[in-house]
């Protein structure tokens, strides 16, 4: 099953808008060796028309690496994929599951559970301007849709359109009244259709995603059959919890890693973005929760975000608030 995946996708750092930038993920890079790592959604509009290009940039260190594409134009969205494609990213995957008003007003995003046969045509486009694989990121349902009628119409069509491998959300969005932050706690979990889906569609590579926020957690529902899980906020807010160990425990290869030596191996990387003309902070502002629940995390969290917006601010901070970590 599933020859056609470059990599196993068992677990994965959901895309997150001003989060999981190249910064973010060349870090997160360091703590898992394997886990598979999203950009941030970038608007197909923005690609094509030339404005967004600079966020397609990234480290050869980041594979396998994942462009998060929004948009519902299936040309559009091919030629966006395109460049997603000759910029070698390893996947481009269709944003159907985000509730922002933004986004809603452009007809992409979660709305798009709605248009199931739009997705599919967007699916094959994208497929067929790219070689590398596409996938899709989905809800189970928007407003009142009955997640268990629409989403297997949703994974039906969109396998039938060449998708191989999808990510959902295991919630519905609710488009009108909540804000998208309220759309990612308020609407009910319902992890078990996520895994009947797995039961009814065999040839699908199912992740689930939603409010998973340790690697146990994540463990537990591969060991139940799903073939991937994919994390967001836990990932970001406790990078060591979530990543030191994924390599061993959720892919059963690998050493686990250490936040310390990671941070250490930040410091030419940050060399190199202060010597290209970036700030300290646009690295360091993702490190903050590298030693979450570990003593001495207070001390590194605040000398880094006190320290790394003074002009000059340079490497040797990070080196002085390991000092407040690092036994
Ligand atoms: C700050 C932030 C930004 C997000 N941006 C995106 C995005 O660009 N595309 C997307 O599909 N989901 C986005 N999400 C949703 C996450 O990918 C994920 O589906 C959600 O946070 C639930 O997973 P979690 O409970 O593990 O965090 C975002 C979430 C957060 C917290």
């Amino acid at each position: 099953m599933f020859k056609s995946l470059k990599y196993n996708a068992r677990l994965s750092v959901a895309p997150m808008m001003d989060w999981t930038d190249r910064h973010c993920r060349y870090l997160h890079r360091l703590l898992s060796g394997r886990a598979l790592l999203y950009t941030e959604m970038v608007t197909a509009p923005a690609l094509v028309r030339g404005g967004a290009l600079h966020l397609l940039a990234f480290s050869p260190e980041e594979h396998p690496v994942a462009l998060q594409l929004g948009g519902s134009d299936p040309e559009e969205l091919a030629q966006a994929a395109r460049l997603g494609g000759e910029a070698g990213y390893d996947e481009i995957n269709l944003n159907c599951g985000c509730p922002s008003d933004r986004v809603q007003s452009g007809t992409f995003g979660a709305v798009l559970m709605k248009h199931p046969g739009l997705v599919a045509e967007c699916v094959a486009a994208m497929r067929a301007a790219v070689d590398v694989e596409v996938t899709v990121k989905c809800r189970i349902g928007v407003d009142d849709q009955d997640p268990e009628t629409v989403l297997p119409q949703f994974l039906e069509q969109i396998a039938g359109a060449g998708c191989q491998r999808v990510t959902i959300h295991a919630r519905k969005a609710w488009l009108q009244g909540l804000s998208p932050k309220e759309n990612r706690d308020i609407p009910p979990l319902d992890y078990d259709l996520v895994h009947r889906m797995k039961a009814r569609f065999p040839e699908l590579h199912i992740s689930l995603n939603g409010g998973i926020d340790t690697l146990a957690a994540a463990r537990a529902h591969l060991e139940a059959g799903l073939d991937g899980v994919m994390i967001g906020r836990a990932a970001y807010h406790q990078p060591a919890d979530i990543l030191c160990q994924a390599d061993p425990l959720i892919h059963g290869t690998g050493e686990a890693s250490d936040p310390v030596t990671a941070a250490r191996a930040m410091l030419p990387y940050i060399e190199a973005h202060l010597a290209s003309g970036g700030r300290l902070h646009q690295v360091t502002r993702h490190m903050l929760g590298l030693f979450a629940g570990r003593p001495g995390a207070r001390g590194w969290r605040r000398m880094l975000s006190e320290g790394a917006v003074r002009p000059g601010a340079g490497p040797e901070l990070v080196e002085a608030a390991l000092g407040q970590v690092a036994g």
